[in-house]
């Protein structure tokens, strides 16, 4: 591809990428995938350059830009090289008129900057929530062959025994199972569970086990985890991961939404941990999603709010008493953590905040938050609640 074929390739996903992202659409990661998987024309230099138009363009727009072009126009302001490809060519953009309009520069819509001044994230904290991820791993000690991940060149994440941060572009597929793709931070709070060999534990929003499997190493698989979830899709993805990484102590269940506890009178007040990995805006993973900055609404939080209520009730119900309720949401607001948990606590007496012994963050409320900024990873609120005896 020539490099004016580049910049309109990266206009014409943008495009997509807005569109998704007004209607619900992929995640912008998938529609770059998509797009190559049907133009076979493209090398692999061609899709790492486009790739990276695409998310510079993303990142430099706090607002959803009108249109991709104007996207691009953007980076163009800033970049002579880029400008030079708007040149009527063959397979690229025309040229730029004399009345076109950049799109706006900025870290993310305005509401969403005072939605985080209230809860105490700051200027520098707030663009740092946009800068680009490092690919960090867990090490899986059930499998691991330690010669073949120590080739892989990675430097240790302090505070993590089983972390390692890879240089980026790492390629670690044929280590599935021995390596997990594991942000620093959700290895970080998984810590909060304090898992051992032997215990009962609900994983009560597992996904696609992310969190289950690191508890399941910590536990040396020993003892008993039951995963849960509403979604089929994301919870099918565990049994396979679970079977690569030699862990045989997970139980998937799938959950009808509204009737879980339904499902889970056999656990009730028995679990020694619950933790609970809420459905969330993700704040704190827009390194990895920044065009989720787009798709939040108030609205959108509001409900995402309720529901992390719902799966808090849920969760309380089943932990034995002296028993421990982790929460942990992947995003800054206070909506979403803080005030979620002091609301908790108000209506459930009895139950106490137990101190942080993790080795990143800062006291948030009566939990830690973890940041970009400070930390290094992506940004997470976590509080560890016990039970009255
Ligand atoms: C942040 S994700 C979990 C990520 C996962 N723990 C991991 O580490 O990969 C939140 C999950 O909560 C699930 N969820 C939403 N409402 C739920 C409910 N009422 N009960 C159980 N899970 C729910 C969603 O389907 C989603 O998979």
């Amino acid at each position: 591809m020539t490099p004016a074929a580049r910049t309109q390739a990266a206009i014409e996903l943008l495009d997509e990428v807005i569109v998704a992202a007004r209607g619900g659409g992929a995640a912008a990661d998938t529609l770059v995938t998509r797009y190559f998987a049907t133009r076979r024309y493209a090398g692999s230099k061609d899709r790492r350059a486009v790739r990276e138009l695409v998310y510079a363009a993303i990142r430099r727009a706090g607002e959803m830009p009108a249109s991709g072009r104007s996207a691009m126009l953007a980076i163009a302001a800033d970049d002579g090289d880029v400008a030079a490809t708007f040149d009527g060519s063959t397979h690229g953009p025309a040229p730029i008129g004399p009345e076109e309009r950049a799109a706006s520069s900025g870290v993310m819509p305005e509401w969403l900057v005072h939605a985080l001044d209230r809860s105490g994230v700051s200027t520098d904290e707030q663009a740092a929530l946009i800068a680009r991820a490092p690919l960090d791993v867990r090490i899986n000690r059930l499998t691991a062959d330690v010669a073949a991940i120590d080739a892989l060149g990675g430097v240790p994440i302090p505070g993590l025994a089983d972390g390692l941060r890879l240089p980026s572009g790492t390629n670690v597929n044929a280590l599935a199972g021995q390596v997990e793709v594991q942000d620093a931070g959700s290895q970080i709070v998984s810590l909060a569970a304090r898992a051992q060999a032997g215990q009962a534990i609900v994983d009560l929003c597992a996904g696609g086990g992310g969190k289950t499997l690191a508890i399941a190493a910590a536990m040396g698989n020993h003892g008993h985890i039951l995963a849960t979830d509403v979604d089929r899709g994301r919870l099918s993805r565990l049994a396979p991961r679970a079977a690569n990484a030699g862990v045989t102590i997970i139980e998937p269940r799938l959950l009808d939404p509204k009737r879980e506890a339904d499902a889970l009178t056999d656990w009730r007040g028995s679990a020694d941990c619950v933790l609970i990995d809420a459905p969330c805006s993700g704040t704190g993973t827009w390194r990895r999603n920044p065009e989720a900055r787009w798709r939040l609404t108030p609205d959108r939080l509001g409900k995402f709010a309720a529901q992390q209520r719902h799966v808090l009730d849920v969760g309380a119900s089943l932990v034995r008493p002296g028993g421990a309720l982790v929460y942990i949401v992947c995003s800054l607001l206070d909506e979403e953590g803080a005030g979620q948990i002091d609301d908790f606590l108000t209506d459930y007496p009895g139950w106490l905040a137990d101190t942080s012994d993790l080795p990143a963050g800062r006291g948030r409320g009566r939990g830690t938050r973890l940041d970009p900024f400070h930390d290094g990873t992506d940004g997470f609120f976590v509080a560890r609640l016990i039970s009255p005896c």
